[in-house]
């Protein structure tokens, strides 16, 4: 900032001293000149590399912590929150947010100094036309304040709308094989042009409105040195001011000038960022429904393993106005076989979900071995509990990296550790049979294997986690006899030893079990063994078997 001043003085000396004896003033001020470039071009670097990495760094923690806040948060969160807005957060709004306030707000920190500066020295070299210079700056404060105000809303609208067209375009994209079922490309292409072009309009008012805000402060800048050279001419003429002094002064007026234009669209940029960080906050702040990691856990040597439903009721939280369990009870004892049948919607997956605390009932009481699951830690209470879904998903890595998943650190489970649950899950077979083996990859949610190759999978992985508890949901879908075979012995050998819960589709799986529990409207309609349900004369387990909805392998 003492550049403008250093060359007011050169002009001085020069033209005070129409003998030409200046040389050793003149070497003094452009060796001092030199000595304030130097020191500015060294700041100037520093000052880009700090903020470029800093800026990095907050993006970064940013986006670590919205993750981790995110991951936290109770299923019945995720039931309502779109998956690609979340995307758009972690990615689009972090980004937006880590840039203003970081390089933007370098820009702007250095812009507001120059300004402050600028003004003091123009103050300094003439205060009379400072104060005649800066009438311009409370019209210009106010239109920014209005710009400001507008371009915040525009922006929450434009990340909203943003968030919107990734949530479709990340849905569409990983469910691509219904959507070439269905011959649906076109109508999906023209869903997204549509969301990508309502961004657009969002995007054209806000060049509108930036075109019109930034044409007002560069047009007030010039009509700062305009008036500057009017005012500062007549000044000169009059003797009060020196040539010199004029050409600093204009120099600082240009400087402010230039660095209001710098703060504008620090303004701007910083509006843009507030507008994103407004939703970024409402999650990190976001307090999961359900506790996360706290509460007790049981005597690992006494544990059995023994479940309990008392009186429950449960609604789902996106949909509270339809009961799913009303006064529901069963016992699972510890170490039996509990096979839950009944009609499709009758609420058998809502059991599995609330034993592994997805969510917690209105009223009544899920216990284990006799204490309330809400008083136990709920991640000791799931490092407990294994389960095999109908369609397991599997990750996008090799199948080792799968079967370690279970594991409670994947990364100490050695290759004999995977192949011996692979050995034991009659998976070694189809594994070998690729010429990666164990490192082949699985692709997306495991798409590049069959559906009884990735069930064998979930099966080696849940017999690496060795839980007391196994919830298991038996695939509907017929698999060929050779792999019906082979899962369903890889499933005998994970039940033995456990207590078991079974939904279960398979008449082999039923007549197998200790107990057969039939699921009804939320109710548990009857109870037993599979002969004695059978011998009910109007029982209705009797009529499910006689509508021969099970897969009678
Ligand atoms: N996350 C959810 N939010 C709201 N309602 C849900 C949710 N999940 C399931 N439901 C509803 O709860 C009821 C019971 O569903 P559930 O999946 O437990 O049935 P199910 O007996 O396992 O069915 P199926 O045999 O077809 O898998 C259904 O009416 C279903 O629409």
């Amino acid at each position: 900032m003492s550049a403008p001043f250093f060359l007011g003085r050169i002009i001085d000396v020069i033209y005070t001293n129409p003998t030409g004896d200046y040389s050793s003033s003149l070497t003094r001020l452009c060796l001092a000149l030199s000595g304030v470039f130097l020191c500015g071009a060294a700041a100037n670097a520093v000052r880009v590399y700090l903020m470029q990495t800093s800026g990095q760094r907050i993006v970064n923690r940013l986006r670590a912590s919205l993750f981790s806040s995110v991951l936290r948060q109770e299923v019945a969160f995720f039931d309502k929150t779109r998956t690609g807005e979340l995307i758009n957060r972690l990615s689009s709004d972090t980004a937006l947010l880590g840039r203003s306030v970081t390089e933007n707000l370098s820009d702007g920190l250095r812009a507001g100094a120059q300004a402050s500066v600028g003004i003091g020295m123009m103050f300094f070299v003439s205060p009379h036309l400072a104060t005649f210079v800066l009438s311009v700056v409370p019209p210009i404060s106010i239109l920014a304040v209005i710009y400001g105000r507008y371009l915040r809303k525009l922006t929450k609208l434009t990340q909203d709308s943003l968030a919107q067209a990734t949530q479709l375009a990340e849905e569409r994209i990983g469910n691509i094989r219904t959507v070439r079922a269905f011959g649906k490309e076109m109508t999906e292409i023209e869903k997204y042009t549509s969301k990508v072009d309502f961004v657009m309009q969002l995007a054209r008012k806000e060049a509108i409105a930036r075109a019109g805000f930034f044409g007002a402060t560069g047009l007030s800048g010039n009509l700062i040195v305009l008036s500057v050279l009017y005012k500062g001419g007549l000044l000169m003429g009059s003797a009060h001011m020196t040539v010199g002094e004029l050409s600093s002064f204009l120099m600082y007026a240009f400087w402010v000038g230039l660095s209001i234009g710098g703060l504008s669209s620090f303004y701007s940029e910083l509006m843009k960022g507030l507008g994103a960080g407004g939703r970024l906050w409402e999650l990190l702040e976001r307090k999961p429904g359900l506790p996360f990691d706290e509460g007790l856990t049981l005597n690992e040597k006494s544990f059995q393993g023994a479940l309990e439903f008392k009186n429950v009721h449960f609604t789902y939280p996106a949909r509270p106005e339809v009961p799913i369990f009303q006064d529901f009870s069963l016992s699972i004892p510890s170490g039996s076989v509990t096979a839950l049948v009944g009609p499709s919607g009758s609420g058998k997956s809502t059991v599995v979900s609330l034993l592994l605390r997805l969510y917690d009932p209105l009223s009544g009481t899920i216990s284990l071995d006799g204490r309330d699951i809400r008083q136990l830690n709920p991640v000791w209470l799931r490092s407990k509990i294994g389960t095999v879904s109908q369609e397991p998903i599997l990750f996008s890595c090799s199948i080792a990296e799968n079967i370690a998943y279970g594991a409670e650190d994947p990364s100490a489970v050695t290759a004999e550790q995977v192949e011996k649950v692979a050995e034991v899950a009659n998976a070694t077979a189809f594994i070998r049979s690729f010429p990666q083996g164990f490192s082949t990859m699985v692709g997306e949610k495991g798409v590049l294997l069959s559906g009884g190759q990735k069930q064998r999978i979930a099966i080696a992985r849940a017999l690496l986690k060795n839980p007391k508890i196994l919830l298991l949901d038996e695939a509907t879908s017929a698999l060929d006899a050779e792999n019906e075979y082979l899962v369903q012995e890889a499933l005998d050998r994970l039940m033995e030893g456990r207590t078991v819960l079974i939904i279960a589709h398979r008449l082999s799986t039923i007549k197998n079990a200790n107990m057969v529990a039939v699921l009804d409207r939320g109710k548990i309609i009857e109870c037993g063994n599979h002969d004695e349900l059978l011998a009910k004369p109007d029982g209705i387990y009797r009529k499910l078997m006689n509508k021969q909805s099970f897969v009678s392998a």
